[in-house]
This record gives C-alpha cells, sequence and structure tokens, in this order.
C-alpha cells in the first residue's frame, strides 16, 4: 500500500471543487458516467485495431444505490487502470491541466472544470469519500484501489477485482444523501445520459402489474446509445425523425420540418433541428434546444450558441468543439462558438430554400406556422435577412402566396403612384377590415394578410431595404389617395360649407377617447359618402409601441382617425339642402347679427394697420376684445345650432354609423340603437 499526496502544488483543490460546483451539484454523475463510457470506447477501440486481444463481453456501465453502505457505484467494463496509471491520471491531476486551472480561475465562480480534466474529481462535491476500484485490461494487470476522503492525501493499494474495468464508489455526504434515491439518479440520467453511445443500466427494468409496479428480470437501459442525429440523413426516414422528436419532447405535436446538420471543417457538428408547430407563445418557451458533447447533455439553455432567432427551435446540436462546463460568457465570447451559430444560421436558410424549391406546395402550406421564425431571424440577422427572402412569403386576402419579387411583378404596373412608389396594400384582419377590401378589390388592387406580430416590423424592414416600395393598410386613406395616380381633384364646397358641416358631422361622432377630424375629398359620385381611416404612420407607431416599451410616447397618444366626407355624393348634398331649408331663418337671423359685428372688426383693424402695439390707445384694445368676444359667441351659437341639426338628421346619424360599422367600430349599445333605428327607417 502507498499512501501520497495528490499533485496539485496547491492546497486548495478540493475547497475549490466544491465551491466552485455549489450550484449544480447534479453534473458529477454525467462526468463519473462519461468518464465509464470513455473508457469503453477507448477498449472497443483497442480491439478494433488489434490492440485488444480478449473477449469484450457485455459492455454496459452500470449504475448501482446501496442505501445500506450509502454508496452510489459506477462500474464500466473498460481499459481500467493500472497502479501507474492511476497515480498518472489521477494522482497527477495537475496533468491534464488542474494547475494552469487553478492559477486561472481561483477568483471565478463559473469556472472551467471538465476542460481541464477534473471531472472525476467533481465527485468530491457529493461524497465523503471515494474509491476507484480498477482492472486494466493489460494482460497480467494487478487490480487497485485507490481511496480519497476528500483531502489531498490519498491510499493506493494492490486489491481483488475479478472482472476488467473500473468501480467508482461514491460514499455519499449526509448533506447529499438526495443522491441515494432512486428517483433522483434516475432523472439525472434521464437528462444527462439518454444518448450516451454505451448502454447505462440502472436497476431493472419495471412493469405494471395488477396496478403495482414490479421489477422485471430484464436491466434497466436507461439510454439510446445511437440517437438519430448520429446517423447518415441518407439511412433515416421521416418517421424516424418524427419518432426522434417525440422522445425529445413527448408531449408535443409533430414538428414542420427538420433540418439535419453535419459538419466536419472548420469544427465538428451533428445535430437535428426542427421547426416546431407554435399553438400559443407559452410552448415557445417550453421546449429547447438541447446541446450535446459527443452525446453527453450539455445544457438546454443554448442562447449565445444558437443566434436568438433560432433559439425558438427544437432538437439537439452535438459539438466536440463546445467546451463541456464552462460558462456562459466564456462560451459567448470562444470562436469556435461564434463560428457555430454562424454556421447554424446559413444552414438553416440553405435548408428552408432546399424545401422552398423542391416543394413549394408543402412549403406554402406550412408557412403560417413557420414565418414567425422567418420573420424573425429576418428582422434580428442581416445575414439571414438576405438569404431568406429568397423564400419569404407574402400571402394575400385570397390566401395566394407570393415572394416578394413575385409579387412586385403581379402589382407594380397597377399600383406604382404618380410618385412613382409600388404601393402594398395590406389588411391584418379580413372580415374587420372587409369594406376596405372589398374597395380595393374593386379598383383591381391585391390585398395582403398582414396579420402576424412581427408583419409590423418587417414592413418597416422592407421599406427600408427598397426604397420605392411603400406598404399601406387598406384602412389607412380612402382608396383614392391609397395608391395616388392623379391629383385628387378640389372638393366643390366652399369653406362656409365645409364649416357648417363640421359640426353636424361632429354632433354624431362617438364621444369616447378617440380624436375624429372631419376632412373633405371630392372622391365621385359612385364613391361612399363617408368614411373613417386612419392614417398609416400613426397606427403603425401605436402597433409597434404595443410591442416595445422604447416606444411608450406613441402608446399614449390618443387614437386619431379621419371621418372622410366624399363632397361628390348626393347625400352629403342632401344634407347641405335640408340644412339650409330648415335652418335658414335662423342662420339668417345669426348672418344679421354677425355682419355689423364683423364690420366693427374690419373698421378697427383698419385703425389699428399702421400703428405699433404700444401706441393703439387702450379704449380701441378694449373694443376689440369686446368685438373678438362677441364673434366668438355669435359663433357658438351658430355652431350649436348645427350640432342640434346633425343629432337630429336621420341621414348623418345613419351615415355615421355606417362608417362606423364599416369599421368594425360600431358595437355593444350602439350597435343595438343602429339596428332599431334601422328597422324605425324601414317602417
Ligand atoms: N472509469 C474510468 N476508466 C478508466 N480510466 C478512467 C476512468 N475514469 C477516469 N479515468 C482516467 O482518469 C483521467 C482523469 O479523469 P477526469 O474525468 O478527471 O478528466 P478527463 O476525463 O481527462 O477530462 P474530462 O472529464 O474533463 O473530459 C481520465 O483521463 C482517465 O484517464
Amino acid at each position: 500500500m502507498s499512501t501520497g499526496k495528490i499533485g496539485v502544488t496547491s492546497q486548495d483543490l478540493f475547497p475549490i471543487i466544491k465551491k466552485f460546483l455549489y450550484s449544480d451539484h447534479d453534473i458529477f454523475l454525467r462526468e463519473i458516467v462519461s468518464n465509464a463510457v470513455d473508457a469503453t470506447q477507448k477498449l472497443k477501440t483497442l480491439a478494433s485495431t488489434g490492440e485488444f486481444k480478449g473477449e469484450l463481453g457485455e459492455l454496459t456501465v452500470d449504475v448501482k444505490i446501496d442505501k445500506e453502505a450509502k454508496t452510489l457505484t459506477i462500474s464500466d467494463r473498460g481499459i481500467g487502470l493500472t497502479k501507474e496509471e492511476v497515480e498518472k491520471y489521477i494522482n497527477q491531476i495537475a496533468f491534464s491541466g488542474a494547475e494552469e486551472f487553478m492559477d486561472k480561475y481561483k477568483d471565478q465562480a463559473n469556472a472551467i472544470i471538465g476542460h481541464f480534466g477534473l471531472g472525476f474529481y467533481s465527485s468530491f462535491m457529493v461524497s465523503d469519500k471515494v474509491e476507484i476500484l480498477s482492472l486494466s485490461h493489460k494482460e497480467g494487470a494487478q487490480a487497485v484501489r485507490w481511496s480519497c476522503e476528500g483531502n489531498p492525501e490519498y491510499t493506493l493499494e494492490a486489491a481483488e477485482k475479478a472482472d476488467r474495468g473500473t468501480d467508482i464508489i461514491m460514499h455519499i455526504s449526509d448533506e447529499e444523501k438526495g443522491f441515494l434515491e432512486e428517483g433522483r439518479i434516475q432523472e439525472l440520467l434521464n437528462k444527462y445520459c439518454k444518448f450516451l453511445p454505451i448502454e447505462i443500466t440502472f436497476g431493472k427494468k419495471k412493469e405494471w402489474k395488477d396496478g403495482k409496479q414490479v421489477e422485471t428480470e430484464e436491466a434497466n437501459v436507461v439510454n439510446d446509445t445511437k440517437p438519430a442525429w448520429t446517423k447518415k440523413p441518407a439511412d433515416l426516414t421521416e418517421e424516424n425523425y418524427n419518432d426522434f422528436y417525440r422522445q425529445l419532447y413527448p408531449m408535443s405535436d409533430e414538428p414542420l420540418f427538420h433540418i439535419h446538420l453535419n459538419v466536419d471543417y472548420p469544427f465538428n457538428l451533428t445535430g437535428i433541428l426542427y421547426f416546431p408547430k407554435i399553438k400559443n407563445s407559452v410552448e415557445i418557451q417550453k421546449n429547447k434546444i438541447q446541446l450535446y458533447c459527443n452525446q453527453v447533455f450539455v445544457t438546454d439553455s443554448v442562447e449565445g450558441i444558437v443566434p436568438e432567432f433560432l433559439t425558438l427551435l427544437h432538437g439537439v446540436i452535438d459539438s466536440p468543439d463546445i467546451p463541456l462546463n464552462v460558462s456562459r460568457s466564456y462560451l459567448q465570447s470562444d470562436g469556435n462558438v461564434k463560428k457555430i451559430s454562424n454556421h447554424i444560421t446559413k444552414k438553416v436558410a440553405d435548408s428552408l430554400f432546399d424545401i422552398f424549391k423542391k416543394d413549394r406546395e408543402d412549403f406554402e402550406k406550412k408557412w403560417d406556422d413557420l414565418r414567425i421564425f422567418v420573420q424573425y431571424g429576418m428582422l434580428t440577422e442581416e445575414k439571414f435577412y438576405d438569404r431568406a427572402k429568397k423564400f419569404m412569403l407574402l400571402k394575400n386576402t385570397d390566401g395566394k402566396y407570393f415572394t416578394t419579387e413575385e409579387y412586385e411583378t403581379i402589382v407594380k404596373e397597377n399600383q406604382t403612384d404618380k410618385d412613382g412608389n409600388m404601393i402594398c396594400l395590406y389588411a391584418t384582419h379580413t372580415e374587420e377590415q372587409y369594406t376596405y377590401i372589398d374597395l380595393a378589390k374593386a379598383k383591381g388592387y391585391d390585398v395582403l394578410l398582414m396579420d402576424s406580430q412581427l408583419d409590423n416590423h418587417l414592413i418597416n424592414t422592407l421599406e427600408q431595404k427598397t426604397t420605392t416600395t411603400r406598404y399601406v393598410r387598406v384602412d389607412s386613406d380612402v382608396i383614392e389617395k391609397l395608391i395616388q395616380k392623379d391629383e385628387v381633384k378640389a372638393s366643390s364646397l366652399t369653406e362656409e360649407q365645409k364649416n357648417d358641416l363640421i359640426p353636424v358631422f361632429n354632433a354624431q361622432l362617438p364621444n369616447e377617447k378617440v380624436n375624429y377630424i372631419v376632412t373633405f375629398e371630392a372622391l365621385g359620385a359612385e364613391a361612399q359618402p363617408l368614411m373613417i381611416t386612419q392614417a398609416e404612420f400613426m397606427r403603425r407607431m401605436k402597433d409597434m409601441a404595443a410591442m416595445n416599451p422604447g416606444m411608450a410616447m406613441y402608446g399614449e397618444m390618443p387614437d386619431s382617425y379621419n371621418l372622410v366626407v366624399n363632397t361628390d355624393h348626393a347625400l352629403i348634398e342632401k344634407i347641405l339642402e335640408s340644412k339650409d331649408t330648415e335652418l335658414s331663418d335662423k342662420i339668417a337671423e345669426i348672418t344679421a347679427k354677425l355682419s355689423p359685428v364683423i364690420a366693427e372688426k374690419e373698421a378697427l383693424e383698419a385703425l389699428k394697420k399702421d400703428k405699433k402695439e404700444d401706441e393703439v390707445p387702450q379704449e380701441e384694445k378694449d373694443k376689440m376684445a369686446e368685438v373678438q368676444k362677441q364673434i366668438t359667441e355669435i359663433n357658438a351659437e351658430r355652431r350649436a345650432l348645427l350640432t342640434g341639426f346633425g343629432k337630429d338628421n336621420q341621414i348623418v346619424k345613419q351615415l355615421i354609423d355606417l362608417a362606423l360599422l364599416a369599421n368594425n367600430m360600431l358595437k355593444g349599445e350602439e350597435l343595438a340603437k343602429f339596428v332599431k333605428r334601422s328597422i324605425n327607417l324601414i317602417k
């Protein structure tokens, strides 16, 4: 028997291990089991090259709990360790870089463990004592037992072991006795070891019998040694891919597409990414891409390793070039990791383009589910934008799909305005905006459906990239002005007539937290008499503000709509006529009162004209104020008169309600009133 000191120059190793890994004690199991797997694979390699000539036999790694002895043991039938090897690989941990580790990461909590070959020592996070009992595969080897109690002293002695391979016997400490629970270990094996390349067994398989679980004779194998991503795409069917998806996320719907990644230069990476069907946003967060290193689970928080928009995808990525156990900030600054991220972006874009080219019909069918990923990618990754614009689809209100290029050839001729801008009309809701869509279609225009959460942002980006294309919602203006071909002709109404109509219509507008501005357009006798529109810019800003806290300013502004009066329409003429007949006496009265006051005001202004402000006598100033007050009063009287007229006028009432109805703004009580009134009108 020999005793000695573990060959790290500092005494601090154990405290550091305990401290650094404090937050994640679970990983000890991954480290010990993957060492066992490595040892087994090494033996298989030696056998295949002929260096090992013995019987390989069963090569499983066994995990065992002994509750009485309070031990957790991992046994393998791999290459094993000779006494010299234990001295070299276990005692002289400085060999694999521990010393360097100590120097570099003394003060850093998120340090690297596995990276520096300290994996084995992580067992001390949960154990009072760890033993290694090993028999090397080498001919005539003597079994050895190494034992250490979490301090730099160890013992190493000859031992009895019948079978080749290594047992790592961990005497679990009292604080960590949870690791002696079967359920806990099973959970960890599922998490970290589910796809290790050597069979891992843990107890016996269980079966349901007479309403309870009973053990069978069969070993409980916890892993799938050949997960789909390690196979060649040519050897896998669509069904295999879907099966693997279910293996990863048992509760989820079938995915839309998969992409099989297989890179060997300039780094090694394999994996399968799935585009999931997203039913709601909660689900996006639930399933995550899992990151593996040689089939050992590393993490499922892949932010910084794959581009942000792809974190919405599901699946696995496996790369020996992604270091195990390193901190997030380290990963993100790692050159390899950056390359991996870029490569995945490119690969995803290329694969989508391939699918698009190969089966356009299928691609279109899946587009509505797919677009959130593509749009998110286009908005956040310049490189992805450039690739994705070839297959990014626009959908119109008839359910037809176009690439932006195809769409341009279709609408360019008919939808270019007098300034040479191609105007793409869109709706966000086919039902709610039906009236407007209908008007646009009657003009021979096409209307896109832009109803995803990201469309607003995408439209902004598309406009920035192609300066002569503009997107406007169908209800943002009257159709003649949405795509303005010629100068709109001037309205035939006088300023006075317009001024009189404003209070008439205002009288009937709902008095909510919404601003209405009455405007006048000569739209032709056939167009609608009255329409409600909302300017594109303001609406878009408000919509974006709803998703973006930085734009709160826009969100707080009141909604502002235009009430567009078509001055060419017979009904508007009719309103003016009935106003003139019904109110002629009263208007004449008001005008009679107003005329002398205006005359007085003009006279006063003439007096004032050549004087400087301080030369005007106080008396004149007072008179002017008095006259101004009278004018205001008379005007208010006139406005009240017109408001009263508007309130009582059935045509005004009906037209406003129809305009609100067409804009989907007439609801609840107002709608009920409208229905009643309409019935009365028929009566
Ligand atoms: N079950 C085992 N069978 C044979 N050799 C083992 C076994 N476990 C550990 N070893 C030896 O001990 C060495 C140290 O193991 P440790 O886990 O500390 O570091 P590593 O495996 O080199 O690095 P890492 O775990 O970070 O990948 C290994 O390189 C291996 O040579």
